[in-house]
Parts: structure tokens; sequence; C-alpha cells
């Protein structure tokens, strides 16, 4: 079917540096038709931007959006669609006293190794301020979504190695940490602010849950749909690493209990998370990620400088003492991005 658009990939890549101009995404793979206008995507974007709370980064950013292409008259063309979002909080002379110097934990040292040149504002194109085009994209896929009656939802469970003992999907969009246990993120608040105050950052746990997504998606044997859902994860800075369903304690069940027995309702329980053979079951799909430690702090640490020389560093600035909260709509974005991807590439195979 020349020149038309089924079977496209749903695709996109970012560009832009913390304190650079600007940053943005070019999506393609879009399906035409689909009404789209600015505010879509921008209320995905409100709930990423930094300086909202007192456990993220005072850095203000409004991630004003701005839909350069592919939608027309209020509709997506099928064109590549791209969106920009201008930086307009940047200060880099915060990094003026530490650009010779390698912070412990960011990607200062190895982007020098694979570049030999490095935009030192703010860990350039490492930051998470990257993640702002991610979650632009992630909105468009979210509207396909819905129309296929899939819902993306991630939450925190863990902070600082406070864990929720209670879900309240409720509660989550309403605590700024984003936890499914309002009574935890209380606690969680509290520890956060004051590991800030004492110049230090903790880390933690972000769970997913895809709903309503029908049987059948993912591509066997080397784009699993896990496959595919664990790389889009740890593409995100700070994220360490994914378990899907029971995850590591499979490692101690018998296949007695793991096992997902069947009924003529369906699945009995769900400690695959929704995916087996690296194809949905039509399950909920559910997976947990590792958040590390924001590593810029101020706590003083050693180092080397650019020539090897042994230093001391302190990072000042404006960092998220945890990334758990912003991180939240990453993960929702970078999951709805692959699903929908998995039904343009399930839709091409059957065609
Ligand atoms: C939403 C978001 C916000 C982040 N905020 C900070 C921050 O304020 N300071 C910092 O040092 N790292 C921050 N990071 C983490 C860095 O991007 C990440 O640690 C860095 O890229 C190197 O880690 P990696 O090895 O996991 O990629 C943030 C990441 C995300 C996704
Ligand atoms: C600006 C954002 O987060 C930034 C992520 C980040 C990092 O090192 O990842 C460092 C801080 O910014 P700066 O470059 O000013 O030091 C955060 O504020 C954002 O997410 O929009």
């Amino acid at each position: 079917m020349p020149g038309s658009t089924f079977g496209e990939r749903f695709k996109m890549t970012t560009f832009g540096e913390s304190h650079g101009e600007a940053i943005g995404v070019i999506i393609e793979g879009v399906t035409p038709g689909l009404e789209l206008n600015e505010d879509d995507i921008q209320v995905q974007m409100d709930r990423r931007k930094p300086g909202q709370s007192s456990v993220t980064t005072p850095r203000k950013e409004y991630d004003k959006v701005r839909i350069l292409s592919g939608v027309f008259e209020g509709r997506t063309t099928g064109t590549p669609l791209s969106v920009m979002l201008n930086n307009t909080d940047m200060r880099p002379s915060a990094y003026d006293d530490i650009k010779q110097m390698y912070r412990p934990g960011h990607a200062d040292f190895s982007y020098d190794q694979k570049y030999g040149i490095r935009d030192y504002r703010g860990s350039g194109r490492a930051s998470g301020r990257e993640t702002a085009a991610r979650v632009a994209a992630g909105a468009v896929a979210r509207k396909l979504l819905e129309r296929r009656g899939v819902s993306v939802m991630a939450y925190t469970t863990e902070v600082a190695g406070i864990r929720c003992e209670a879900f309240h999907p409720d509660a989550i969009e309403r605590n700024p940490v984003r936890a499914c246990d309002p009574e935890a993120a209380a606690k969680m608040i509290e520890r956060i602010e004051q590991l800030a105050a004492e110049g230090d950052s903790c880390g933690g746990i972000v769970e997913c849950r895809i709903s309503g997504a029908a049987a059948g998606l993912g591509e066997p044997v080397f784009d699993k749909l896990d496959a595919e859902l664990a790389k889009a994860m740890l593409s995100i800075g700070a994220i360490k690493g994914i378990e899907f369903g029971t995850g590591f304690r499979a490692a101690s069940m018998l296949g007695s209990e793991h096992n997902d027995q069947m009924d003529e309702n369906g699945f009995i329980t769900n400690h695959a998370g929704g995916v087996i053979g690296g194809i949905s079951t039509g399950a909920d799909i559910i997976f947990r990620v590792v958040v590390k430690p924001t590593s810029s702090i101020s706590k003083p640490q050693r180092t080397v400088d650019t020539e090897g020389n042994e230093r001391e560093i302190t990072t000042i600035g404006r960092h998220d003492p945890c990334i758990c909260p912003r991180v939240v709509p990453v993960i929702e974005a970078m999951a709805c991005m692959v699903i929908e991807d998995h039904y343009k590439r399930q839709a091409a195979l059957l065609y």
C-alpha cells in the first residue's frame, strides 16, 4: 500500500541539553487523524516539570509545549510530529567550579571518555531534563492507546527503605512523592527533606501497571515485550533495574506456586506480570524499576579532575534529592510508547 503509514512503527528521538536553548522530540508513526492539541501534551508535561515541591529540584521550568509539525487543523497528519520545549531557567554558572571535575555517579567521566568533549553545563544530554521530551512523545502515544482501551499508571512504592503498605490509586497524584500509600508518603517526604538538608539523596522503587493491553503483543524472540519494556526503562537516567510480576521473588518459589494457572475466566494469578514467552497474555502488565539515589549531592566526595589529580567535590546547584516523584510520568511515557509501537507491529504482522 504505497504512501500509507499502515504498519509503520511508533518511533521517537529527542534533542537538546539541560542548559542549551531548548529540548524537543520528533515522533514518527503517529496514526493520522488523531485529535491532538498542545493542551493534550501539556497535561503530562505539568506532571513531570521541576520546581513543584520540596522533594524535587527547585529549578523552575514551565515546559510550555509548542507543536512544530505533524498536526493540521487539530488532527495528526501521519507525518513526523515535532514538539519543542524552551529552556528558561538555566544557570550554567552553578557548574563553573566543577567543570574540570568528574561528579561521582553522574555521566561526566564516561561522556568525556566517549566523546572527548563534554557540555559540562548540568550534564548536557545526560541530564534528567532530556526526559521532558520523552514525556511529550508519551502523551501522544497515550492518546492513541486510550482509543484502544489501554491505560498506564505508575507510582512510587518505596523511598529510602520506606515501603508502601497500602494501595490507594486516588492518592497517587495528590502527594508529592506520588506514592500509592498516603501514610507512607508522609514519612517519605520527611525523610527526603531530612536527607536534602544533610546534602544527601536517596533512591526508591516505582511500579507501573498497564491495563487493557490485548493478548498477543510482543515480537519473539529478540523483541520480546518484556525485553522492549526493560530497554525503554533502562534508557532512563537513574533507572538501575527492572522486574516483572513477582520478579526476583520467583527465585525462591516453586513451579507449582509460580505458574499462572487458568480457568474458564482466564488466568487465576499473574506472577508473570502479564507477559509470557515475550508476548502479552491480556492480564495487567506489571513491572517495578529501581531508581538510584541522585548522584549530585553537596556532601564532600572523592574524585579526580580532567588531568587525573585527586580532588574533593561538593555539588551545589538545584538537584532532585530523590528522583522517584519526577520519574513516574517518564516511566508511564516510555511504557505508552512501547505498547503503542507493539500494537502497530502486531497490525503489520496480521496485514
Ligand atoms: C526525571 C529525572 C530527574 C533527574 N534529576 C537529577 C538531578 O537533579 N541531579 C542529578 O545528579 N541527577 C539527576 N537525574 C539522574 C541523571 O540523569 C542520571 O543519574 C545520570 O544520567 C547518570 O545515571 P545513569 O548511569 O543511571 O544514566 C535525574 C534523572 C531523571 C530521569
Ligand atoms: C531541569 C531538570 O532537572 C534537572 C536534572 C539534573 C540532572 O543532572 O539530571 C540536574 C538539575 O538541573 P541542572 O542542570 O540545572 O543542574 C535538575 O534540575 C528537569 O528535569 O527539567
